[in-house]
């Protein structure tokens, strides 16, 4: 695909230029406003069900820091809430800024965190392939978890300890036996509502499940991840990898629903 980032010519400014659903009806990230979201009594509970042996590595893809998931099976899913059907995990990745006053994708009443946490998942049910599915209007299931300053979290420094690793784009290293499961805030309390993928290509196949509880990182586990680079290890240029968020897109419509009052 075109080449694109976040930086002043290639941000989420211009991407509308070479991907037009950029200016589509289900864009995300949202500003969510708790006050307008529609209390949907009946809301199933999310259900989370990880396997502990499905983590296959960690990379650096230029845009983010990821880790991926083996996906040809059903051992770890997330239904319930507003999934029709069980979703399978496929990678999970950050965004987040340079300084504390901003990061998140999503925020709540303008609030902003200093980062977000991104769990993918995609509908095996109705789709053969995860691309097929990051394209169909239902393909996919995005958990998005904020991240506030705090104490260290406790199993956060499992992926900051290994950041060191895929300092450049194109770097992997292996990360096996890591269940995200331990990243939960207690209370699964979200938002959801209907969107996209908050990159290129902004495909419009998204059910936001957005936790209204963040969970807690601290300043140094903030450092190791602003010291990954956007560039590989080959370029001239080495620019550090922050503020990689696209910002809140118009609601154009939408309902956001919430599990709770
Ligand atoms: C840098 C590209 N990020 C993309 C890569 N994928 C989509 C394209 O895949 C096609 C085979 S994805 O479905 O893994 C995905 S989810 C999110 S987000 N921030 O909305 O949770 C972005 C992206
Ligand atoms: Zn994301």
């Amino acid at each position: 695909g075109h080449k694109w980032g976040y930086g002043e010519e290639d941000g989420p400014s211009a991407w509308h230029k070479s991907y037009p659903i950029a200016q589509g009806t289900r864009q995300s990230p949202i500003n969510i406003v708790p006050e307008e979201a529609v209390y949907d009594s009946r809301l199933p509970a999310i259900s989370i069900n990880y396997d502990n042996c499905t983590s296959l590595n960690i990379s650096n893809n230029g845009h983010s820091v990821v880790v991926e998931f083996e996906d040809m099976d059903d051992r770890s899913v997330i239904q319930g809430g507003p999934l029709e059907n069980a979703y399978r995990l496929k990678q999970f990745h950050f965004h987040w800024g340079g300084k504390d006053c901003d990061g998140s994708e999503h925020t709540v009443s303008g609030k902003t965190y200093v980062s977000e946490l991104h769990l993918v998942h995609w509908n095996a049910v109705r789709y053969r392939t995860f691309g097929e599915a990051a394209a169909a209007p239902d393909g996919l299931a995005v958990l998005g978890i904020f991240m506030e300053k705090g104490d260290g979290h406790g199993d956060l420094h499992t992926i900051t300890d290994a950041l060191y690793m895929v300092k450049f784009k194109g770097s992997v290293a292996n990360f096996k036996g890591f269940n995200p499961k331990c990243l939960l805030p207690s209370n699964l309390k979200f938002w959801t509502y209907p969107g996209s993928l908050t990159t290129p290509p902004l495909h419009e196949s998204v059910t936001w499940i957005v936790l209204a509880e963040p969970i807690r990182v601290s300043d140094k586990q903030m450092a190791k991840f602003r010291m990954l680079l956007f560039s590989a290890e080959e370029e001239e240029q080495r620019k550090r990898m922050e503020n990689n968020f696209r910002p809140p897109q118009p609601l154009k419509g939408r309902t956001v629903r919430a599990s709770f009052k």
